[in-house]
């Protein structure tokens, strides 16, 4: 039967990003300690259901790591906007970790009881280069007016992915679990970036379109021990709304002068 949370005072702030906020359990339900409540942000297109079933019906058996969860029912309103009486309850992947370092496109956390293991979060965007040059170093350039610091591509490529790990966090413990992780045939990189097509936004149908750009804008948590890359999970795997179309080609189109300037 399907859970209904009546008790806003259960449920604190966690964490937010532009569609979606997540509310961390903070009651006496053992069952639910360790657990966050994904809601919805308003004036989304998609509601809960639609992002679940679109979670579980296209994107699993694509990538079946993505992260498992369960539509419960909410019966109230945090904050006086968004909910539309459902929200995605999913394990809390940072409860055991505490933050050490936060970046636009990855963040890195330690076990909080101080031993040697580490998790990396990471959005890693378009993974297909271009010809014209990579498509998340011309979009940081165009977006922030800086060169970025940091280019996803590295952990794709043998020469670089050693410093491209060491500039996540220069630590022993943690660069050599990933390092070897990433050096893997069947790192999630690799699947996810055969995934990722490269888009003709001329002549793909928009259902395709839709979810290309799903899979360039979910992110991925790694867990480490010493040995090795334990556990990946991915998040944010939210379908996309067509109408966003023009505005894709439109940043395309503007993206051409920043991939000169790199
Ligand atoms: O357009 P992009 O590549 O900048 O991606 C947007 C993201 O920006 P970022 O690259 O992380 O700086 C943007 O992320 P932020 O909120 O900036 O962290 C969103 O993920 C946005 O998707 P939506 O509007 O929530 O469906 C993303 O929009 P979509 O392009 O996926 O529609
Ligand atoms: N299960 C989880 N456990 C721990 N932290 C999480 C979990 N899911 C998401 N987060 C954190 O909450 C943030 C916001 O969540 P999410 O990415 O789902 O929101 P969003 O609105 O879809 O973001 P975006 O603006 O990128 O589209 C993430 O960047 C991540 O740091």
């Amino acid at each position: 039967m399907i859970k209904t949370f009546i008790n806003p005072s259960e449920w604190v702030y966690f964490n937010r990003g532009n569609a979606n906020v997540l509310y961390e359990y903070r009651g006496d339900n053992t069952n639910l300690k360790g657990k966050v409540l994904r809601l919805r942000l308003k004036d989304q297109q998609f509601d809960t259901n639609a992002v679940y079933e679109f979670k579980e019906l296209k994107i699993k058996p694509l990538l079946d790591e993505v992260i498992d969860s369960e539509i419960v029912k909410v019966n109230f309103a945090i904050n006086s906007a968004l909910n539309d009486g459902y929200g995605l309850l999913m394990p809390n992947l940072v409860s055991n970790y505490q933050l050490i370092k936060t970046e636009k496109y990855y963040k890195v956390f330690q076990r909080k009881d101080g031993t040697e293991r580490f998790l990396l979060e990471l959005k890693p965007k378009w993974l297909q280069g271009t010809e014209k040059g990579c498509r998340n170093c011309a979009q940081h350039l165009s977006k922030h007016g800086e060169f970025a610091q940091f280019c996803v591509l590295g952990l794709l490529n043998e020469y670089f992915l050693e410093n491209t790990i060491k500039s996540f966090y220069d630590h022993e413990q943690f660069s050599e679990p990933f390092i070897k992780y990433f050096q893997k045939d069947n790192n999630i990189l690799k699947k996810l970036k055969n995934l990722q097509r490269i888009i003709n936004f001329d002549t793909d149908s928009i259902e395709e379109i839709c979810l290309q750009m799903t899979l360039r804008d979910l992110s991925i948590f790694l867990e480490s021990t010493p040995e090795s890359v334990k556990k990946v999970t991915i998040t944010d795997v939210d379908p996309k709304s067509p109408s966003k179309l023009t505005s894709w080609i439109r940043t395309e189109v503007a993206l051409n002068d920043y991939y000169n300037d790199h």
